[in-house]
């Protein structure tokens, strides 16, 4: 496999993503859909994207949706392992075609539905009785009723049914009929999900991210401080489908002993069980980094030192490197291993997204884009002005540090809270035109399958090799972004 070429000589100096961007080539691919987006990770989840281990982001309910569509959540290393082992029997048990539904029963109150209905996109709550759907809340059904009512005042028991045999494109097709939109899927009267217009568009684009039982995959973070064997030992046995051992500075000793540790575990858990699980390690940015990770045992290298939005690391210690160079050197000096790697951080467009793949990511780790979505694990706020946000922190803030050393003693605690390199308190607003992280996904890979088009590729492997990136100055970057009014 080759990589990506430059337009001209490639500068001496490193790059972000915003200091590229692409130039077509002559292309054969004459549809967005002939291109496969299947990981080159060596994991291979169908689409190469990865939730970010931060606790403000990633759970259950965002790992199950990623997963369906075809990408990974990372559970954090903050959570605890009896927490994360309920998280990953949720997600594995989860149906990999239909969503799962918001469910209240007759006697819940109005309050209780509104509050949770924003839990997920779909924007609507199933009415279960004995796990039968006997009805359907949408929000303008709790327009002027009292919050105490119940909610079998409210429902609609007109809605439609159909068997999860059915094909996502006939339910499509029941609902355009039925000018409605949203099924309820059961069998023998028994609640399966629900399904959207827009979930069987995607159910029909995309391909879930199964593990070897075709259940929906999910991953978790061991940190490297407190007791790692025991950690990826109950990790292991929860199931989770791969381990990334995670630390902001990946190239020292103890991280390296961390890894060590991890590999030994997961090796006498695969000689046990046959089953194999890939070890994901990081932060690091240098060749020298990869090869070190590499030789403590991961599978897959995470990169990226100070590029996210929740990172105060670049102006806290003079620390990082741009990430596409990063990316790029990394991805190289992995490849010559046999190993890929995650472009971690600073994921801000979908054209982030592809120039991350094009420089020869395996899969893109996004955290604070997805923060801002219904699935993110934060409550849903509303701004003065009535706009939804949620509140977002980086994982090496003083708020995510003080939780973390929430069972250490006051001193060690105090020492601790000394350093941080990370935000603790931000909005994500919720897009009003994308407030689900499918809508994201549908964003981002519509972006990258085009750039493979223009690319001429049809796998990743082949927009790493085609791919050709040129320098671009800042008047170039703002050149191309589009304007919302006349200038
Ligand atoms: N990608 C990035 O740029 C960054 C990511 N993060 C994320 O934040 C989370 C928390 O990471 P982390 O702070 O490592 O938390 P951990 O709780 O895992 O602590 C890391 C350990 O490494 C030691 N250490 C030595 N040098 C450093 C250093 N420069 N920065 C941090 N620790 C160091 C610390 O010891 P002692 O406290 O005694 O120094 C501590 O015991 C992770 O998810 C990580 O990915 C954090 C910062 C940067
Ligand atoms: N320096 C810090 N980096 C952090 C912190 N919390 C998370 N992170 C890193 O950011 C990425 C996600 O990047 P994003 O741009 O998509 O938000 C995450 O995977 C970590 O590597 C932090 O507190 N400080």
């Amino acid at each position: 496999m080759g990589h990506v070429r430059f337009l001209t000589s490639p500068p001496t100096f490193d790059l972000t993503y915003s200091d590229v961007f692409m130039a077509p080539s002559r292309s054969n691919v004459t549809s967005r859909f002939d291109v496969d987006l299947t990981s080159t990770d060596g994991i291979g989840t169908p689409l190469p994207l990865v939730v970010a281990n931060m606790t403000a982001i990633s759970g259950r309910r965002m790992a199950e949706t990623v997963a369906r569509r075809g990408g990974i959540a990372v559970l954090p290393q903050d959570i605890p392992t009896d927490q994360i082992d309920r998280s990953i029997r949720r997600v594995k048990a989860s149906h990999t075609v239909f969503d799962t539904p918001v469910h209240v029963v007759p006697g819940s109150t109005v309050g209780q539905a509104m509050g949770l209905i924003h839990k997920r996109a779909h924007g609507v709550a199933v009415v279960v009785d004995g796990g039968r759907a006997v009805g359907l809340l949408e929000p303008q059904d709790f327009a002027e009723v009292d919050r105490f009512a119940q909610v079998q005042e409210v429902m609609r028991s007109d809605f439609l049914t159909l068997p999860s045999d059915t094909d996502p494109k006939a339910v499509f097709e029941a609902l355009e009929n039925h000018h409605l939109d949203v099924a309820v899927i059961a069998d023998d009267d028994q609640l399966v999900g629900i399904m959207t217009r827009k979930g069987a568009v995607r159910a029909t684009i995309y391909q879930p991210a199964l593990d070897a039982a075709g259940r929906l995959m999910v991953a978790a973070a061991v940190g490297i401080s407190g007791d790692v064997e025991g950690r990826t030992r109950a990790l292991l046995t929860s199931e989770a489908d791969v381990l990334v051992v995670d630390t902001a500075h990946g190239h020292q000793d103890r991280m390296l002993e961390a890894l060590q540790a991890v590999r030994r575990v997961r090796d006498e858990f695969a000689s046990r069980t046959g089953v194999r699980v890939p070890i994901v390690a990081g932060n690091v940015v240098t060749t020298s980094g990869v090869l070190d990770l590499v030789g403590a045992g991961a599978d897959v290298l995470k990169v990226g030192v100070g590029p996210g939005a929740m990172c105060t690391t670049r102006m806290q210690t003079g620390v990082g490197r741009p990430q596409f160079s990063a990316v790029l050197e990394c991805a190289e000096a992995a490849r010559a291993e046999g190993k890929a790697v995650w472009a971690d951080g600073g994921v801000r467009h979908p054209r982030d997204v592809a120039l991350a793949l094009a420089a020869g990511a395996g899969s893109v780790m996004i955290g604070s884009w997805f923060a801002g979505t219904h699935e993110s694990t934060g409550e849903l706020q509303v701004d003065p002005q009535g706009r939804p946000y949620k509140e977002s922190f980086g994982m090496a803030s003083s708020r995510a540090v003080r939780n973390r050393t929430r069972d250490s003693d006051a001193y060690a605690r105090a020492r601790a809270g000394l350093f941080e390199e990370g935000i603790s308190s931000s909005r994500m607003y919720l897009d009003p035109r994308r407030p689900g992280v499918e809508d994201l996904l549908d964003f981002i890979t519509s972006g990258v399958r085009s750039s493979c088009t223009y690319a001429g590729a049809r796998t990743l492997a082949q927009f790493n090799e085609r791919a050709v990136v040129g320098v671009q100055s800042s008047s170039g970057y703002e050149e191309g972004r589009p304007l919302d009014s006349s200038w």
